[in-house]
């Protein structure tokens, strides 16, 4: 997924995706108001850990040098590809003005706000994405067979965000007639889990803003740990009620019921050596079959009576309570780690056991359905308000647990020097009170105890009383 403006067959020759924010053209990263510049992308050059056997083998491994190398760096309060918009909570020409951005309880909103909130969401999933285009090859055919055809499609706002979930979690690509492997999953099952869906959270609140030209917009969300078997959202006026014809549906009262889903075709992708397209439809449509609905049935996995609940209230206060972030082997094995807890591989008192599922894992597949499966859950828009309470429990762990920073540069050479201030300090000090001392002593047999001035205490007076 890259900048439309980046993809033509001579930007990614260049290695170069530094275009120009809109209102200056010819100004690469917006440098000649300094909002940014053109820098050599810095890539985590550590290897791989054991669960990634493969080398080179994988147009994610080290994001994004496969197909650029330079892109922009953004200065201050600035943001985006091109640095043309402001960091989030910013707004203004010079993104200089704070706008609160405040994520609210779902069930709490007014029906207006219920109704705005799905009408945006359907939007999104109609909107053509203005600056974002998908690859729908791997880098190695990404130029096409003639060398010039590049192989990248429009997406809509929404199905980006549902695609960029895909990406994150499918398969390794091995070549034709080989397995693909599917033994990594770069966005859950390790510590970048709760960070990496905060990132992506925000790119779609950030693309529904400026969608709705409201920089107030903020995601609502699902409280899930609310123990039981009922799925309050799953309503008509939020998320789309049940159907009353098919368990697995949702009513044809909601909108949400029209939505089709993308990136369903996994067997053919690994095939083909595709990546999930939205000629998918085309194809299936030439074929005969539609792509599907979104298929929901909450509490209704009979084969798996665990996941026929939601988390309880207390389970969001008992990893609250892991003051450690992650844990070796920082994988879905840990154990008293709050990453795997709130993921849900652990329980949420932090102990790991292969068989239990709790928290965000328990709350995708007690939906059981699109929303239970990693390649599609975003389809379903529940995912969203899923993530966006995961996400504020993490805001809680960090608020309660934050993680010493870093000092930066400027803060070592501060402390370095008050503390060299305060080194001099005691050594002159000390000094002065050595040879003080020392000179008092000498003077001490000549000198009356108390000085000159307390000579006029008087015997007969109470000692406690000064003549002064
Ligand atoms: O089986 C699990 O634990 C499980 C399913 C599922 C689906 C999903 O979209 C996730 O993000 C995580 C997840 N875990």
């Amino acid at each position: 997924q890259f900048p439309r403006e980046c993809v033509t067959p001579e930007g990614l020759r260049s290695g170069q995706c530094c275009p120009s924010p809109a209102e200056t053209p010819n100004d690469p990263c917006g440098s000649s108001t300094g909002r940014g510049q053109c820098v050599a992308v810095v890539a985590d050059g550590r290897p791989h850990g054991p669960q990634y056997p493969h080398d080179g083998r994988d147009d994610r491994e080290r994001w994004p040098l496969r197909f650029f190398n330079r892109t922009c760096q953004c200065n201050g309060n600035f943001s985006g590809y091109n640095c043309g918009s402001c960091r989030h909570g910013l707004t203004g020409v010079n993104c200089d003005q704070p706008v609160s951005v405040v994520r609210r309880n779902v069930m709490l909103l007014s029906p207006d706000e219920k109704r705005a909130f799905v009408n945006a969401l359907d939007q999104a999933k109609r909107t053509v994405h203005p600056d974002i285009v998908i690859a729908t090859r791997r880098y190695q055919e990404i130029f096409g067979p003639d060398g010039n055809t590049m192989q990248f499609q429009n997406i809509t706002i929404y199905n980006y965000f549902v695609w960029s979930h895909y990406y994150s979690v499918s398969k390794t690509y091995l070549g034709p007639g080989q397995e693909s492997f599917g033994g990594v999953d770069f966005s859950h099952e390790g510590p970048g889990f709760v960070t990496w869906h905060r990132f992506h959270l925000l790119q779609l609140e950030r693309d529904m803003q400026d969608m709705l030209q409201d920089p107030s917009f903020a995601l609502p969300y699902w409280n899930f740990a609310i123990g039981g078997s009922t799925c309050d959202i799953c309503s008509d006026d939020l998320l789309g009620a049940r159907s009353s014809f098919d368990l697995n549906s949702i009513s044809s009262n909601s909108i949400f019921s029209q939505w089709r889903v993308i990136c369903e075709s996994v067997e053919d992708y690994d095939t083909l050596g595709t990546i999930c397209n939205s000629k998918d439809r085309a194809h299936c449509r030439k074929s005969g079959t539609e792509s599907s609905p979104i298929r929901r049935n909450p509490a209704g996995n009979v084969a798996r009576p665990m996941v026929q609940r939601l988390p309880q209230p207390q389970d969001v206060a008992d990893c609250l309570e892991l003051s450690v972030f992650d844990t070796p082997p920082f994988y879905s094995t840990s154990s008293e780690s709050f990453r795997n807890s709130i993921e849900g591989y652990s329980a949420p008192q932090g102990n790991y056991d292969p068989v239990i599922r709790s928290l965000h894992n328990l709350a995708h597949l007690f939906l059981n359905g699109t929303g239970g499966q990693t390649h599609l859950s975003p389809n379903d828009p529940i995912f969203v308000l899923l993530h966006t309470f995961t996400d504020a429990i993490f805001d809680e762990w960090l608020r309660r647990h934050s993680p010493a920073r870093p000092y930066t540069l400027t803060e070592i050479i501060t402390l370095a020097v008050v503390a060299a201030l305060v080194v001099v300090a005691v050594i002159f000090a000390a000094t002065t009170c050595a040879i003080r001392t020392r000179s008092y002593a000498k003077l001490e047999g000549r000198q009356p105890l108390l000085g000159e001035q307390y000579q006029r205490y008087s015997d007969e007076h109470d000692k406690t009383q000064s003549v002064v």
